[in-house]
């Protein structure tokens, strides 16, 4: 590390440090396809980042990287000052599908994470009661996935990842098979949840009106291989309200963002 003059603190590295990160997949055919290439992106503790970008531009294949469950070919992946080589306890994922365990009730979902770490204690049992309570299903602690609906199965997937504490949360088109109410409580759902515990999250989206509502940065994606083509600060304030959606300084972003992926000029 570079030394700081004297008299200076060395500024702290930030929570997530991604350095001309580079991702080739070996083909069957001997060929390389590259996903990614020279991507650099830093991270603050509590930041919410959108990755936003085309279908099939790389954007699922960094948060992989980032999560510890792919390599990267090069470059430097750094949480907290540590190289990310393998998926960390303090890592949290939701998916576009919720992957419930459908012969386990809401909270026995819920708790899977602890009983995993051993860590189903008391409090943690409270913790788990509390998010359900906070996403809006209490009462449903005792029901089964099939008796629920796809938002509400979501919600208790979002309450999974988050009864350890995670530091990080990685979603990945989270909300992207809920039709578009359902999408937008989701917003607001994730947001209030956000606020609460300060958790920093990553959420790849190719929706321009989903990542500017949720974020204080977008970082918009090339196509493939991916890199960034520019960051867009989302200066709205919080908590965001619904009404935003349709302001003049909203629209502004949405232009932006669509200039940046090439869809207008
Ligand atoms: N394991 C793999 N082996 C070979 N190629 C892969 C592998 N995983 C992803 N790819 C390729 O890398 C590119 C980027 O894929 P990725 O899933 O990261 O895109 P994406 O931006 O998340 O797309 P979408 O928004 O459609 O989910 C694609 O061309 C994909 O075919």
């Amino acid at each position: 590390m570079e030394q700081a003059p004297a008299g200076l603190a060395p500024s702290p590295e930030p929570f997530g440090m991604f350095r001309d990160v580079e991702k080739r997949f070996a083909l069957g055919d001997g060929s390389h396809l590259k996903a990614i290439e020279k991507l650099s992106l830093t991270l603050e503790k509590g930041q919410l980042i959108s990755l936003l970008g085309p279908s099939g531009c790389g954007k699922t294949t960094f948060l992989r990287i980032v999560a510890g469950l792919e390599r990267a070919s090069s470059g430097e992946v750094r949480i907290e000052g540590k190289s990310v080589s393998e998926p960390h306890p303090d890592f949290a994922f939701v998916f576009q599908q919720p992957n419930l365990m459908p012969w386990r009730t809401v909270l026995e979902n819920i708790l899977f994470p602890l009983e995993i770490r051993r860590e189903k204690t008391p409090q943690g049992v409270a913790r788990a009661r509390e998010l359900v309570e906070l996403v809006g299903l209490a009462g449903f602690e005792d029901r089964y996935p099939s008796e629920l609906s796809g938002g509400m199965q979501q919600r208790v997937a979002l309450c999974r990842a988050l009864v350890h504490d995670a530091k990080l949360l990685l979603m990945d088109e989270p909300f992207g098979a809920l039709d578009e109410l359902k999408r937008m409580e989701m917003h607001d759902l994730l947001l209030s949840i956000r606020a609460r515990t300060g958790v920093t999250v990553l959420f790849v989206t190719h929706s321009i009106s989903e990542a500017i509502y949720l974020s204080d940065t977008v970082a918009v994606f090339s196509r493939r291989p991916a890199t960034i083509r520019d960051l867009i600060q989302i200066a709205l304030p919080y908590p965001r309200q619904s009404e935003q959606r349709y302001g003049a300084e909203f629209t502004r972003y949405e232009h932006e963002a669509s200039r940046l992926l090439g869809i207008v000029r």
